[in-house]
């Protein structure tokens, strides 16, 4: 199933009250900020049939072999009936206690000594629940080699059942459902990084000694947790793009993560800009279409500068036309954009022929584009199930998409980055839309990698000065994501 409709199907879920935020017990007795609920699925049969859909089309993914279904009693029973009754599957029913009259099975259904039976989840956390399903159905001679989950909670159920010799495949994790539900704005960033906290310090796997015997609660958790990277770690990534390792190595070395948007009408007053504020930032962004004398000379002066103050130069030109125009507005024209800027952005409006129009002149030159998945202006309507998309697209487009403008971290993907614009030291807005947030909140709070940042320097009294200070913001609210202030 395409991402897209995992991605409408996470929105539906919470919809329905599937995904609640607050204080909830779990099995284990451990308070959790996130409960996923979908036992509520009974009452929405369309949405009961598309969760039974999407399992089943994981099978069939994995081709997976297997003589009958289980679903783990009671949430999943409903699924698993659904399943095989559409499908004609064989389906096993395991009784949470014996009948003390009768047959007293505690499997019902036909089935063979050997068989293999696919167990089917609703929600997964220490993966306990499968464990004890597949041991009644083990104890009748059947084989467990496979369970789907629908939602993995990302606490430890994958490796535990592993260890037991049981393959679980999710079909959402945690972090899917906070980074779409966060996209969505359906959540906000502080809750999103609660959660993720709750979930890396609460792994319930705890792999057996090889004396045999149980090893004491670990700490911290067993299984890796998604690691913070560095800028300078994310540089070196095996299938990271070569301009976003300049990029990610620049801000290193400089120890910025500031762009400065140099929204100005002269182009002497722009290269004054980037000649004095060069030092302190790791990207200047331009409007070339704003600057009332544009000419050749200029751009060849803003490269040399750049080269000279090792930033890079990003034109915010938007480009939202078809691909063959694109490719023009972008190689051509009097701006000659491609052959002055390493960076220029899309709207994923038109679709993919955007980025292979512009693909196709940045590519061979070792540019890279960054999409708008979210604009800073008030009452944008790049939100949601569009937002989800243009991070589709960049996944499948990352030989030349290096990235997102966007207010947030988009996704997990450590090769893309996420740059910001809408910020100043003070929260608040322009009188035409424009919303601002503070470099901590975008960087510390959202998980965004850049800021940028136009006014709150241009119009500061001394802009050398407030570039230091947007610096120093910028770079200590990354300290403090890496774990690395004593603040
Ligand atoms: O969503 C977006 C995308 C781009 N921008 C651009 O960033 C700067 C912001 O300038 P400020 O003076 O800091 O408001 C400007 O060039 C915009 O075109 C954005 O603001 N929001």
């Amino acid at each position: 199933m395409a991402d897209v409709s995992i991605d409408s199907l996470i929105l539906k879920l919470h919809d329905v009250n599937a995904v609640k935020f607050g204080e909830y017990k779990l099995k284990s007795g451990l308070l959790t900020p996130i409960y996923i609920d979908l036992r509520v699925l009974v009452s929405h049969p369309a949405l009961m049939n598309q969760v039974s859909s999407v399992i089943y089309q994981r099978a069939q993914e994995e081709n997976l072999q297997f003589n009958s279904v289980c679903g783990v009693p009671y949430t999943a029973l409903p699924l698993a009936t659904i399943i095989c009754s559409r499908h004609e599957l064989p389906m096993l029913i395991r009784r949470k206690e014996a009948k003390d009259y009768g047959t007293k099975k505690m499997v019902e259904g036909s089935f063979c000594e050997g068989d293999t039976c696919l167990i089917i989840e609703d929600t997964v956390t220490s993966g306990s629940s499968i464990l004890e399903t597949a041991e009644v159905l083990h104890k009748e001679g059947l084989k467990v080699t496979d369970a789907i989950v629908l939602m993995d909670r990302e606490q430890g159920g994958v490796d535990m059942l592993a260890s037991r010799g049981i393959r679980l495949l999710p079909i959402i994790s945690m972090f899917k459902l906070l980074d779409v539900l966060l996209a969505a704005e359906r959540i906000d960033a502080p809750t999103a990084q609660s959660v993720r906290k709750f979930i890396m310090d609460n792994n319930t796997f705890r792999p057996k000694k090889t004396n045999g015997s149980d090893s004491p609660a670990p700490k911290k958790p067993c299984v890796e947790p998604k690691q913070i990277l560095s800028y300078a770690d994310r540089a070196e990534l095996p299938k990271i793009h070569p301009l976003a390792s300049k990029l990610l190595k620049i801000m290193e070395e400089k120890e910025s993560n500031l762009c400065v948007s140099a929204d100005v009408t002269s182009s002497k007053e722009l290269l004054q800009l980037a000649e004095s504020l060069g030092p302190k930032i790791c990207m200047l962004k331009t409007h070339c279409d704003i600057l009332k004398d544009f000419t050749e000379e200029f751009s060849q002066k803003l490269q040399a500068v750049a080269e000279e103050h090792n930033f890079l130069i990003f034109e915010d030109r938007k480009f939202a036309d078809i691909g063959n125009t694109v490719k023009h507005q972008y190689e051509g024209g009097v701006f000659r954009i491609s052959s002055w800027s390493h960076i220029v952005n899309a709207h994923a409006v038109p679709g993919p022929g955007v980025v292979k129009g512009l693909s196709a002149v940045g590519k061979p030159l070792g540019r890279g584009c960054l999409l708008i998945a979210q604009m800073s202006s008030q009452g944008s309507l790049a939100t949601g199930e569009y937002t989800q998309a243009v991070v589709k697209m960049a996944e499948e487009n990352s030989d030349f998409v290096i990235g997102f403008i966007c207010g947030s971290k988009m996704t997990e993907k450590p090769e893309f980055l996420h740059m910001t614009p809408g910020v100043q030291i003070k929260t608040g807005g322009d009188l035409m839309g424009q919303q601002y947030t503070t470099p901590e909140d975008v960087i510390y709070n959202k998980g965004s990698d850049v800021i940028i940042v136009g006014r709150g320097i241009l119009e500061a009294s001394d802009r050398l000065e407030a570039t230091e200070s947007y610096r120093k913001s910028g770079w200590d609210a990354y300290k403090r994501r890496l774990g690395q202030s004593d603040q």
